[in-house]
Formats: C-alpha cells, sequence, structure tokens
C-alpha cells in the first residue's frame, strides 16, 4: 500500500502579492496515516554536487551524469547562507504550529498536492529538508531509493519541462514521500518555471539531428493541461511524447 503525506501546503507567492515565478510547498508528514511496507533500495544514493567547483571540467560532467543518469541530485557548498537556512526552518516549523484557520488564507489552498509517486511538471525542483526526518524516495531501475540529505545541501531534480527541452537527455525521475511512523517530517519544496510567453518542447539545436521527441506548446497551455489532468505518475511526459 502507498503511504501518503497528510498534510501540505502550497505556499503559492501569489499569496503574498508577488509574481508566481517560484512556488513553494511545504510539506508535513506525521505518523497517523495509511503506513505500507516500502520496498527501498538502501545501497545506492543519489550525486553530490559541489556547486562551488562548477566552473572546473570535473564536476560539470558529474552534474551533466546527474541529470542524465538520476535526474536527482544534492548540492553542496551552495552559496546559501546558514543563517538563511535557519531561518527558512523556524518559519516551517512556526507555520506548522499556526492553527488550520490561519494556514488557509492562500487561495490557491485547493490546490493542496499530496506526495503519491509523481514527477514534478517543473523546470527544476529545490528541495530542502526542514528536519532530520527522511521520507524522500525516488524510483531508479524500478526499486525506491530513499535519499538520504545532507544536512545544509538541497535536493534538485530535473522537472518534465527540462526532460523535454533536453530531448529526453535529462530524467525528470518519479518520486514520492512516504511517512515514518515515529517521528514528523517536514520539508520545503521550491518549483522553478519558464516564464509566460515562452515555449516548453526541445531546444531547436538539440533537434537538428536528431528526433524530437516531444511536442512544442506554449508554457500558457502546458500549465492549463497541468491544472486539468488526473495528476498520475508522469502525466505531463506521456502527453507532450510524441
Ligand atoms: O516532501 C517531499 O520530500 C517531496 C515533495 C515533492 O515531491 C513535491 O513537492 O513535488
Ligand atoms: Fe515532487
Amino acid at each position: 500500500m502507498e503511504t501518503m503525506v497528510d498534510s501540505t501546503v502550497q505556499l503559492e507567492r501569489s499569496c503574498f502579492q508577488e509574481p508566481r515565478q517560484h512556488p513553494i510547498q511545504i510539506h508535513q508528514t506525521r505518523d497517523r496515516i495509511r503506513c505500507g511496507l516500502v520496498s527501498a533500495n538502501e545501497s545506492r544514493q543519489i550525486p553530490v554536487i559541489d556547486v562551488s567547483k562548477l566552473d572546473h571540467d570535473d564536476e560539470q560532467k558529474k552534474l551533466h551524469f546527474a541529470c542524465k543518469d538520476w535526474g536527482f541530485f544534492q548540492i553542496i557548498n551552495h552559496g546559501v547562507a546558514g543563517e538563511v537556512i535557519e531561518k527558512m526552518k523556524t518559519d516551517a516549523h512556526e507555520f506548522f504550529n499556526l492553527p488550520l484557520e490561519e494556514k488557509m488564507v492562500c487561495a490557491q489552498a485547493s490546490k493542496v498536492l499530496g506526495a503519491s509517486p509523481h514527477s514534478d511538471a517543473t523546470a527544476l525542483t529545490l528541495l530542502f529538508h526542514a528536519n532530520e526526518v527522511e521520507g524522500l524516495q525516488i524510483k531508479k531501475d524500478q526499486k525506491w531509493v530513499p535519499v538520504k540529505p545532507i544536512p545544509g545541501a538541497f535536493t534538485v531534480n530535473v522537472g518534465d519541462v527540462l526532460e523535454i527541452l533536453s530531448n529526453g537527455e535529462y530524467k525528470s525521475i518519479e518520486h514520492r514521500a512516504v511517512v515514518d511512523p515515529e517521528k514528523e517530517r517536514m520539508s520545503i519544496a521550491s518549483f522553478h518555471n519558464q516564464i509566460m510567453g515562452t515555449q516548453i518542447g526541445p531546444l531547436p539545436d538539440l533537434v537538428k539531428t536528431k528526433k524530437a521527441l516531444y511536442r512544442t506548446i506554449p508554457v500558457e497551455e502546458f500549465r492549463k493541461m497541468k491544472l486539468t489532468s488526473k495528476q498520475d505518475g508522469k502525466f505531463m511526459i506521456r502527453k507532450m511524447k510524441l
């Protein structure tokens, strides 16, 4: 049986009268929910990219292969100050300690999502583990691989849009969040998308000699399709495949 998160609150920046470029979700996973056995492959781990070394060929290659082979990686030495990270954690905890009515002021609250198996219909997702409890798992070679967050690191994943832009070279990987029977888990996801008025499709340079594997459509149409579709696994990739 799939495990599920019990409470996910989507904090679209529009709630705060700012542009909606990077919606943020805070996930809180508690113990009361349907909980099942997880057949996880503990022996493998997602790659770790050192952002401070990205001007070197070796680290760039590592990043390329991380996007190609895993679609998921952690970044360290990313330059986000420790105080900023601590503030994110305390804000997330304070937010979840608010009474329910106060959390639901967001006009987008009806679009709350869970973390059953899915790929992100974003370009890139940055995920921060706001406490030490694990729960994120990614699908690798038909097995669920648990992500072991490095303290202070961000987990990055290639979203459907990047898979499409790269004409399938980079992979948007299915993932899910499972519950810990003992402890509460909290994570903060920040979604990065293309701006309105642009197109989503394989980059022209990549399809000069190769066949395009996905359709090209305006961002607006992509978003509309995402909101009106049943959100199941890699549903946007299925819709965009040629
Ligand atoms: O809670 C997590 O770690 C996963 C969240 C997630 O997959 C998402 O928000 O798209
Ligand atoms: Fe996700």
